[in-house]
């Protein structure tokens, strides 16, 4: 009897749920269809409004959150312009030449990393098969068919006496902004990336583990900077030490890193304080530093999210047969299920573009001399059509807006405010490049280190790019880049495109057979289910 009246009570109740529930779901449906079908940016909007720079959801529909473009207008311009023109621009003997150290001690900790395959080395190019002009400015150049490096030949040595003559107008002396020193010609070597494609080399366990782990640990709060005065005097600060104000006059030549254990320790040698130009050092900028240690965040684990992506779409299935093929579970477990990392590398993704359609001007004009005409011609006209493509600019004329993101309430103080937090995502910038370079030393598979020496400074580029002053005026004339940072630069956009496509072309048949993003949890009730995949 009364376990009737229970039964007949939850009955009851049920009844009574069902109704307002319909009712609710209408309700909702009707809001997120409303919402769903509410026009995204349109290409006009772009042309006539602020970009709104979304703050987005970690679905992959909408505008890519932080971004100024909608997913899929994404795909669509990576799939008809982009991945096609740099697909052919990377195979240029201008961009698949890399200058890298390959050889280097870890700063952190002793370096443990096994690689258990024969994909894991390098192939490093035999001096022959290098560009001429890359060697001796007088020399005629190289057809293309001579340009090819053999796998598994034995790494020589190049001369490396050659960058600054070849390349006049780009500058080759020691990046601040890289843990590298690349004028050692002495440690780098030259590398085909052609032949060493990013995918899977059988690096795991606890090495690559603790480096993911110290890159997303690491951030700028970390960093001290203690400054030693000719006169004796040593101060320290925390962090708000304006490297770009000390770049700015002229004082980088000075600054000597003497020590990357767990923070950034700058020994700077000033004969007087006064030559810092503007800025000084900064007070407490942490209550604006959020936004940029997100924007980190993000470029890091789209990053992450990039290689993940290149080794389940290269990987070696079977051992014994040298089978290679798409590891489709391991790009679910690892990117697909998290929407935030898919998110994050779009997120990526667009920041670089922006940073490249930024440079155009710079990178128009810069040369792309490997003694081999023909070639170096179809190097630059790539580079064009890349550049001022009209569909990018009229689709998606600003991926990133990055003054508009640390845009403040507005008033007088907004100026100082946005020339702040420029500043502090150039520290950011310069922690992020250098402990992330120096992390990558900490690498122990060898073509691993490679893409992620050269993704690190494809990164570092981009921030330079975005933040190296607070506009687009004379952007050209002020921006110094190297050949090898373009080289970086270009590389890594073309990395992130090709994830950025095969994801979009695997990923929602997969997401449907493995269970969709793990956001939304299988033993949730249907209605829960809907309710979190209409509003995550
Ligand atoms: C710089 C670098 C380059 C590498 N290149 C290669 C390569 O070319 N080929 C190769 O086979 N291996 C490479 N590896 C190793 C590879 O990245 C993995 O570390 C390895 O395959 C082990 O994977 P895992 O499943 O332990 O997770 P990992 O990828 O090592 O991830 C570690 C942890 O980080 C978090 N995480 C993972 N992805 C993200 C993300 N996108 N955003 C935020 N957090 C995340 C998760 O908590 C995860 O458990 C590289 C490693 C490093 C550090």
């Amino acid at each position: 009897m009364v376990k009737s009246e229970v039964d007949t009570s939850k009955g009851r109740r049920i009844r009574w749920a069902w109704p307002a529930a319909a009712a609710l779901v209408a309700v909702l449906l009707a809001i997120a269809l409303a919402s769903r079908g509410a026009p995204t940016l349109s290409l006009l909007d772009f042309t006539t409004k602020r970009c709104p720079c979304a703050p987005g959801t970690h679905t992959q529909s909408g505008i890519v959150e932080d971004c100024c473009c909608d997913y899929k207008t994404v795909d669509h311009l990576n799939e008809e312009v982009l991945d096609p023109l740099l697909q052919e621009l990377v195979k240029t003997p201008f961009f698949r030449y890399f200058k890298v150290k390959l050889w280097c001690d870890c700063p952190f900790w002793p370096d443990d990393g096994m690689c258990i395959l024969r994909d894991c080395s390098v192939c490093e190019c035999p001096e022959h098969e290098f560009p001429e002009p890359l060697k001796r400015p007088s020399s005629l150049g190289l057809s293309s068919d001579d340009l090819v490096c053999r796998e598994g030949k034995p790494e020589a040595a190049v001369d490396r006496t050659l960058d600054t003559k070849a390349f006049r107008g780009w500058i080759e002396i020691d990046n601040p902004w890289t843990n590298d020193d690349e004028t050692d010609n002495g440690e780098m070597t030259y590398v085909n990336l052609q032949l060493n494609p990013e995918r899977y080399t059988g690096y795991t366990g606890p090495s690559p583990r603790r480096i993911w782990d110290a890159i997303y640990t690491e951030n700028c709060h970390k960093c001290d900077v203690k400054v030693n005065l000719r006169n004796g005097v040593s101060k320290s600060y925390s962090r708000y030490l304006y490297l770009d104000a000390l770049a700015l006059a002229g004082l980088y030549p000075a600054v000597s890193q003497i020590g990357l254990a767990g923070c950034i320790e700058v020994l700077i040698e000033m004969i007087e304080l006064g030559r810092v130009g503007y800025g000084g050092w900064g007070e407490d900028p942490s209550r604006e530093f959020c936004q940029e240690k997100k924007i980190l965040y993000k470029l890091i684990s789209g990053l992450h999210a990039s290689i993940s992506i290149h080794i389940a779409a290269g990987y070696l299935l079977d051992e014994a047969t040298n089978l290679w093929g798409q590891n489709l579970t391991l790009l679910y477990d690892r990117v697909l299920r998290y929407p935030d990392r898919v998110s994050n590398l779009y997120f990526t993704f667009l920041f670089v573009l922006r940073a490249v359609t930024k440079a155009a001007d710079y990178l128009e004009q810069a040369e792309y001399d490997t003694g081999n005409p023909e070639e170096d011609l179809k190097t630059q006209s790539l580079m064009r059509q890349l550049l001022y493509n009209p569909k990018i600019q009229a689709a998606c004329p600003l991926p990133f807006d990055e003054a508009k993101l640390w845009k403040g309430q507005g008033g007088p103080e907004l100026k100082q405010q946005i020339q702040r937090q420029f500043r502090n995502i150039s520290l950011c910038k310069y922690a992020l490049s250098c402990i992330l370079s120096a992390l990558m030393d900490c690498v122990g598979c060898e073509k691993c280190r490679l893409w992620g020496k050269l993704q690190v400074l494809g990164l570092g580029t981009a921030l330079k790019i975005l933040f190296s002053g607070d506009g687009q005026e004379n952007l050209a004339e002020r921006l110094q880049l190297q050949r090898n940072e373009v080289i970086a630069l270009m590389n890594l956009l073309n990395r992130l495109s090709e994830s950025v496509k095969f994801i979009h072309k695997v990923g929602p048949s997969i997401s449907k057979t493995m269970g969709g993003p793990l956001s939304v949890p299988t033993n949730l009730r249907p209605l829960q289910r809907l309710w979190m995949r209409i509003f995550g």
